[in-house]
């Protein structure tokens, strides 16, 4: 019995999750695309606002400053609402873009009809997401809030900067630590013990801090060393003492960590009631294989207990915005009657097999790639604009720059698969005179998050980074997502756009690549069932190529 798990997770990993990958760049030229017009696009997609949703309820006039702050992240001031052809006042020529929504639709935005009230949490959780700002759940915390509160295990699926970070938390911190639902008596029993009550974990240091800082939002300044973090990169000695001194109930970390210190015996998760696996087909591929073993084996297992009487007793919350279905599979078989939560939708993983009638995990010829594309298809947010622009490989840099400032980015995130690369673009950049910064896993963890504090201040324009960043990182500002190199497969250019548009906020994806590229930019445009127009960057705009 004590090694069923393992066989599962074997199991899992035997399907090699993420790494199908697009076909080699052929030298074919792209040459049958002729340029026939080319029109100017303002990036300018539409606020989002709570009237916008067509909300009219009464929690409409409480939200309404938060609804202003993201409308005020929407829109620059100047720029005209409407998309006609002319100067707009920002002197932006402002035309509809091939194949571009006009306006943000309804369904885009991700905000819930419900209040966070409605959800079931208790009091003071509801006081704290009131002062730090949160007051209308997104249509993925609806979903799960209540679900996971009745005491499913659930696989969270939803597009990238919906908000499922929120919504696992809630739930954990009504049941674990200081704002808890009170008991019976109406005692609120927070007393701290020797055990953990809850593991989160991440892929990333920058991710799992980033969950830190989320639960430290809601917990406030009195309650923040309820949350320890165990992330790897820190010294590990004082997060041992951590442990020790505040005995924390939520630790959030990395794999690597977390398996390292549960090792030599200094985390005590045997009754743990809640793990979370957040962006779950990462942590579930090779790379994490023995750590995750480890994790899976000991988090929510009371020593001596029936095994399976234990995997219940946990429960396991994954998440991801994509999710194949290696992952379903993986969960069934963890859970006990899990749940597949998706924003306007919860359904028995029970019912969800590759040829059955759940769209985004259903393969539209069978293979796991097509049922990853699926995945991928769902996990962008709908109101982001796409396009490709053919450079050559020298040049790259350069329109990188123009880019930038053709669509007036402020905050820029540039993928390259090679740290060297990285490293001399950063170098171009700055010697035209853009500040940019480089962030990559060679780096260490002081140098990573100085960098990344630079980044989210607003004192460096462009990250140029690798897919270390392309999980999970939450900065609203940014509004250019560039790939300076290709992404591997249609899951990686997902969770790479991922990182602009987040919470219905407009964003922009620009992938400059070779001639002999382009066949594969042609092809994430039809596995994502997106259009990726060709575009120019000439006398400062950015020029979309209709083609024939
Ligand atoms: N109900 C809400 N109201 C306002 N802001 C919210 C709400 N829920 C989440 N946010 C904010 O939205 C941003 C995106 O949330 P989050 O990082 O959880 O998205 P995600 O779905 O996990 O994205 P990814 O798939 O890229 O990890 C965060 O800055 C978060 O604080």
């Amino acid at each position: 019995m004590l090694a069923l798990p393992s066989t599962r997770l074997l199991l899992l990993f035997g399907e090699s999750l993420p790494s199908s990958r697009l076909p080699n760049v052929s030298r074919k030229v792209w040459g049958q695309t002729s340029v026939r017009f080319v029109s100017q696009v303002n990036p300018d997609n539409g606020p989002l606002t709570l009237s916008s949703l067509g909300f009219k309820s009464d929690f409409e006039k409480t939200n309404k400053i938060k609804a202003d702050k993201i409308e005020r992240l929407d829109v620059p001031s100047e720029a005209p609402k409407s998309k006609v052809r002319g100067v707009g006042s920002n002197g932006i020529k402002t035309v509809n873009a091939v194949g571009v929504k006009k306006s943000l639709e309804i369904e885009s935005a991700p905000f819930s009809a419900k209040s966070f009230s409605e959800l079931g949490l208790p009091p003071l959780l509801l006081e704290r997401l009131d002062t730090a700002g949160f007051t209308v759940p997104t249509d993925v915390q609806s979903a799960a809030v209540p679900t996971i509160l009745k005491g499913h295990d659930v696989v969270i699926q939803s597009y990238t900067g919906s908000g499922k970070t929120l919504a696992y938390l809630l739930p954990i911190l009504s049941e674990v630590g200081p704002l808890k639902k009170k008991s019976a008596n109406g005692e609120s029993e927070f007393e701290k013990k020797k055990e953990i009550d809850a593991v989160i974990v991440a892929p990333s240091r920058e991710l799992g801090m980033q969950i830190v800082r989320e639960v430290e939002k809601l917990l406030g300044p009195t309650d923040k060393k309820v949350v320890q973090q165990l992330v790897g990169g820190a010294n590990r000695s004082r997060q041992e003492e951590a442990l020790r001194k505040n005995k924390p109930a939520i630790v959030v970390g990395t794999p690597g960590r977390i398996a390292e210190i549960s090792a030599a015996g200094k985390l005590h998760t045997h009754s743990c009631r809640f793990l979370v696996l957040d962006e779950v087909d990462e942590l579930l591929s090779f790379n994490f294989r023995e750590d995750m073993h480890r994790i899976l084996e000991h988090v929510g297992r009371r020593s001596g207990a029936d095994p399976r009487g234990s995997i219940a007793a946990r429960r396991t919350i994954m998440v991801s915005a994509t999710v194949p279905f290696s992952v379903i599979r993986a969960a069934r078989s963890w859970g006990s009657d899990p749940l597949l939560v998706q924003a306007k939708k919860v359904m028995p993983l029970e019912a969800v097999s590759p040829s059955g009638p759940v769209n985004i995990l259903k393969p539209t010829s069978g293979s796991d790639s097509s049922m990853r594309t699926q995945a991928a298809l769902q996990s962008l947010p709908p109101a982001l604009k796409h396009y490709h622009c053919v450079a050559k490989l020298q040049h790259k840099v350069d329109t990188l720059r123009r880019c930038v400032h053709a669509l007036d980015a402020k905050c820029v995130i540039a993928f390259m698969n090679h740290t060297k690369q990285l490293k001399d673009a950063v170098f171009k950049l700055e010697a035209r005179g853009m500040v940019a910064a480089e962030l990559h896993g060679d780096l260490g963890k002081l140098a990573r998050s100085t960098t990344l504090k630079k980044f989210k201040n607003g004192e460096v324009r462009v990250l140029v980074t690798n897919e270390l960043s392309a999980r999970g990182l939450d900065v609203a500002e940014c509004d250019l997502v560039v790939n300076l190199d290709l992404p591997t497969d249609s899951i990686h250019y997902a969770h790479r756009a991922g990182r602009t548009g987040r919470l219905g906020r407009k964003g922009t994806v620009v992938t400059i690549c070779e001639e002999p590229e382009v066949f594969v930019v042609k092809k994430l445009q039809k596995q994502l069932g997106i259009p990726i127009p060709a575009c120019e960057f000439t006398e400062g705009k950015l020029n979309v190529i209709e083609e024939d």
